[in-house]
């Protein structure tokens, strides 16, 4: 329960609306519990003037009588209508305060959660798994608001309607009162079981139903490994058997819901008998008029509600509770990477790595050993090694996605640690391995890093990255759309549309890494060269697998297990005819293979 004190502060945000709120509540419910005073009136009255109406017998003023009667029932009626058209509008307002505020509380904390999301490093995003993420920033918030909303709602209401009723009933007859309310607890506590049985279930179903659209967006991805497998029915043997599970479990619930009413009704019927029973023998005894048992029986069934949501706001505690405990988890966890405060920062593109060694927190892989190396301002750089060698990790200490474990870098000769990180990397053009393209236009993919753009810068940065040509030929050009909702490109279309992504925000400092594996010699010549003309006065680091990529770099460094083995230029390190000439030797027996 202590996890749902963080949503204190915005009950306190928002408590314009949540103290009308309980004033209408309150307010409702009088209108609502002063009709059965009418009732009662109304059934005494009715009674009453039956004998009056019988003593005038023969007489002409029983005429009268009826009509007097009948003038005084309409009113009756005309009062209960009009209290409950008061409480009705009173309700709404109660809806419109309450209800809208939990809706401002979901929003809040909807954004607040997002945020810290994006301020959390990459380890964050190792450890969780993206699912996790989602259901806590979506489904788990969605129970908090059924806490900050319908649940405060109800209770407030419960209580309020709980004190009204019963001050009346004992009012009237503390014995008669006692006994219509027994059955009420019962009927709390079976409501209660029977919600949290229910809940249960619900999850059950709930998971099943991820596991299964789990199961079908993956074999939908994978369409094109099943049927080239030919493993269409084993697929669809195993997604009838999730969907049996699906179905089993949807039953389960289904005999429970199925009981609730039941025995809802049943409960609620024993308390009515009970106080005509009771209430019967009382007005025998003349304690009470039958007109008080007609205003009991509505007292009963107004309880019903208020008991029957008293279970039910229990169990949207307990969840919100649980759910808050799981997004407070994540709210508590503080980014591993803090930026520097610092003014206004502009990057030469000096790099000094010293002594630096790396090993992944998730993993404790070590994949960087003592590396040290420096590239200065208009220099290319390139890095060369087997698969797992430690390529993609310098990239990853260079945009600072982690903090090295022992050692230095240093940029512009200040450690990396001390720079405002989101100045520092809006000046780094950086092309990951693995493309990841946005399911939008092919334009805005390509001006994604840049605030404002224009058509021409676009249509610029698609030239240097050699895919122009490729998108002019779209039916819709640069306004096509790719991923899911869109066209399917090809592994190097997509490589050089992100090399394109890099280039529009003409970066200080430019890392590809292995994105140039998909593109064809020629093409990759053609980028390079344009690399080399619009990056003279910046620095480059291109992480490559083929030697030919990397002939021209001002200096190559050959990583093998997260150690430098050799660094130099290409003639140095032919010249040295130790690891790097065997690469290159290999390559080139690779490539004239298929031709001998
Ligand atoms: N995010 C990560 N978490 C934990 N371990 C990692 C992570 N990324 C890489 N590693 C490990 O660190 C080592 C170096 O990986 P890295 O990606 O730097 O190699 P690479 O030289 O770029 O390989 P490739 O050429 O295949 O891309 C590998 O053993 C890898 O398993």
């Amino acid at each position: 329960m202590k996890d749902l004190a963080y949503l204190n502060k915005f009950f306190y945000k928002y408590r314009w609306r949540l103290v009308p709120g309980i004033i209408f509540v309150i307010i409702s419910n009088i209108f609502g519990v002063l009709p059965a005073q009418v009732v009662r009136i109304a059934f005494d009255l009715v009674t009453e003037n039956i004998s009056i109406y019988r003593l005038f017998n023969g007489f002409n003023r029983q005429e009268l009588i009826y009509q007097i009667f009948g003038y005084s029932l309409l009113l009756f009626g005309a009062t209960v209508l009009l209290l409950a058209l008061l409480r009705g509008i009173f309700l709404f307002f109660m809806r419109q305060t309450i209800i809208l505020m939990s809706r401002h509380i979901e929003y809040d904390l909807k954004n607040e959660i997002y945020q810290h999301y994006q301020d959390l490093s990459m380890s964050f995003y190792r450890r969780n798994n993206t699912g996790d993420l989602m259901n806590r920033a979506t489904e788990d918030v969605s129970r908090v608001r059924m806490y900050v909303g319908p649940a405060i709602m109800y209770a407030i209401n419960t209580v309020v309607l709980f004190i009204l009723v019963i001050v009346f009933m004992v009012n009237v007859n503390l014995k008669l009162a006692l006994y219509s309310i027994l059955p009420l607890p019962i009927l709390a506590l079976t409501i209660y079981k029977v919600h949290n049985t229910i809940n249960l279930r619900s999850e059950r179903i709930q998971q099943q139903l991820s596991k299964l659209s789990g199961f079908v967006q993956e074999t939908f991805s994978g369409v094109r490994v099943i049927k080239a497998y030919g493993r269409e029915d084993e697929i669809r043997n195993k997604f009838a058997g999730e969907s049996e599970e699906y179905k089993k479990t949807s039953l389960d619930l289904v005999q429970v819901q199925a009981l609730f009413y039941p025995s809802m009704l049943l409960l609620i019927g024993l308390s009515t008998i009970i106080t005509i029973y009771i209430g019967g023998i009382e007005v025998m005894n003349g304690t009470i008029t039958s007109g008080n048992i007609a205003e009991f029986i509505v007292y009963v069934n107004q309880l019903m509600f208020p008991v029957m949501s008293l279970g039910w706001v229990t169990s949207l505690v307990q969840r919100a509770a649980a759910s808050q405990k799981r997004i407070n988890e994540f709210l508590n966890t503080s980014p591993e990477i803090v930026s520097a405060e610092s003014s206004k920062l502009d990057v030469k593109g000096h790099i000094k790595f010293e002594n630096v060694s790396f090993v992944y927190p998730d993993t404790g892989i070590k994949a960087l050993d003592d590396i040290s190396f420096e590239v200065k301002p208009g220099e290319f750089l390139a890095i060369i090694g087997r698969t797992g060698s430690g390529k993609s990790t310098i990239a990853n200490l260079l945009l600072r996605m982690y903090d090295v474990t022992s050692g230095n870098i240093f940029v512009d000769g200040k450690p990396i640690k001390r720079l405002d990180i989101r100045q520092y990397r809006s000046q780094i053009g950086f092309v990951p391995q693995e493309v990841f393209l946005f399911s939008d236009t092919i334009s805005n993919n390509i001006a994604f890093g840049r605030n404002k753009t224009d058509k021409e810068e676009v249509e610029q940065a698609a030239k240097e990255a050699a895919v122009y040509d490729n998108i002019i030929q779209f039916e819709h050009g640069f306004d096509t759309l790719v991923g899911e909702r869109g066209i399917t490109l090809s592994g190097g279309q997509k490589q050089r549309i992100s090399i394109a992504r890099a280039l529009i925000k003409k970066p200080q400092i430019l890392i590809l890494d292995d994105c140039l594996s998909a593109v064809d010699t020629k093409t990759e010549e053609e980028i390079l060269s344009r690399l080399g003309k619009n990056m003279s006065e910046k620095t480059s680091i291109i992480i490559a697998h083929r030697v030919s990529t990397i002939k021209n770099a001002d200096k190559i460094l050959v990583l093998e297990d997260g150690k430098i083995a050799e660094q130099g230029s290409h003639q140095q390190l032919m010249a040295k005819r130790g690891v790097y000439l065997n690469l290159y030797e290999k390559q080139l027996l690779e490539e004239q293979e298929p031709l001998g």
